[in-house]
């Protein structure tokens, strides 16, 4: 079974993203998540298309943009062409969830749907047909080094059956907030597939490869 860590670069140092951002590449991670936020969708603001543009510059591998912002689809086309691989769109950040994951798709990247700890997996059900990843937002969005929301296990948990149910809908599911050593074991059990990590990959002592190695191995132990 699958298991692919992804680095969040917010939790990078800034100052030295490429460093960060090269480091974890060689550590070996699966997948960069970048985290776009707006100040108004959430209460913070961070990474822009070009911040994407330079990542693509320096690793060839996936970009995940999780967005959170008003009006994301003025800014799918623009993080496609910076060389985004997949876009994440909260169903709570537009009225029309499923003509913003047909413009992703229109734009030929993959497409996912995230949804805040409050928001039912009812309301994206009918979007399983046709997307690519599911992220369930393990903390409140806006903010790295938060604790995972406990109760979300369960929810990935009635996801992953939701999915076994529906043998055509292929989706990975992702899991974003308060990832670590204590928490990714859970959520692997209940099924999630892709796993990612800001604070405690780039904030903790030991060094990235021996953290990345670490929370893989629960993962995948986890899984069988
Ligand atoms: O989307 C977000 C926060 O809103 C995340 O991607 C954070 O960057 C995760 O950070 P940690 O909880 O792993 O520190
Ligand atoms: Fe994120």
């Amino acid at each position: 079974m699958t298991v692919k860590i992804a680095p969040s670069i917010l939790s990078a140092d800034i100052m030295n993203l490429e460093r960060d951002v090269r480091a974890a590449d060689r550590a070996g991670a699966d997948v960069f998540h970048i985290d776009m936020m707006d100040g108004n969708f959430v209460p913070n603001m961070s990474f822009s298309p070009s911040v994407v543009e330079g990542m693509r510059r320096v690793t060839d591998k996936p970009l995940d943009i999780h967005m959170m912002m008003e009006n994301p689809d003025a800014y799918i086309k623009p993080v496609i062409d910076a060389g985004a691989d997949t876009v994440l769109i909260h169903a709570e950040s537009t009225q029309h969830i499923y003509r913003s994951i047909d413009l992703v798709k229109s734009y030929g990247a993959r497409a996912g749907v995230v949804v805040n700890p409050g928001t039912p997996l009812e309301t994206v059900k009918e979007l399983f047909p046709i997307i690519d990843q599911i992220l369930v937002m393990t903390v409140n969005p806006g903010f790295g080094g938060q604790k995972f929301i406990s109760g979300m296990t369960k929810k990935i948990q009635r996801l992953d059956q939701l999915r076994q149910t529906a043998a055509d809908d292929n989706f990975e599911i992702e899991v974003d907030g308060g990832i670590n050593a204590d928490t990714i074991s859970q959520c692997a059990r209940a099924g999630a597939d892709i796993f990612v990590a800001g604070s405690y990959l780039f904030n903790g002592e030991n060094g990235l490869n021996k953290r990345i190695e670490d929370i893989r191995s629960l993962a995948v132990e986890a899984k069988q």
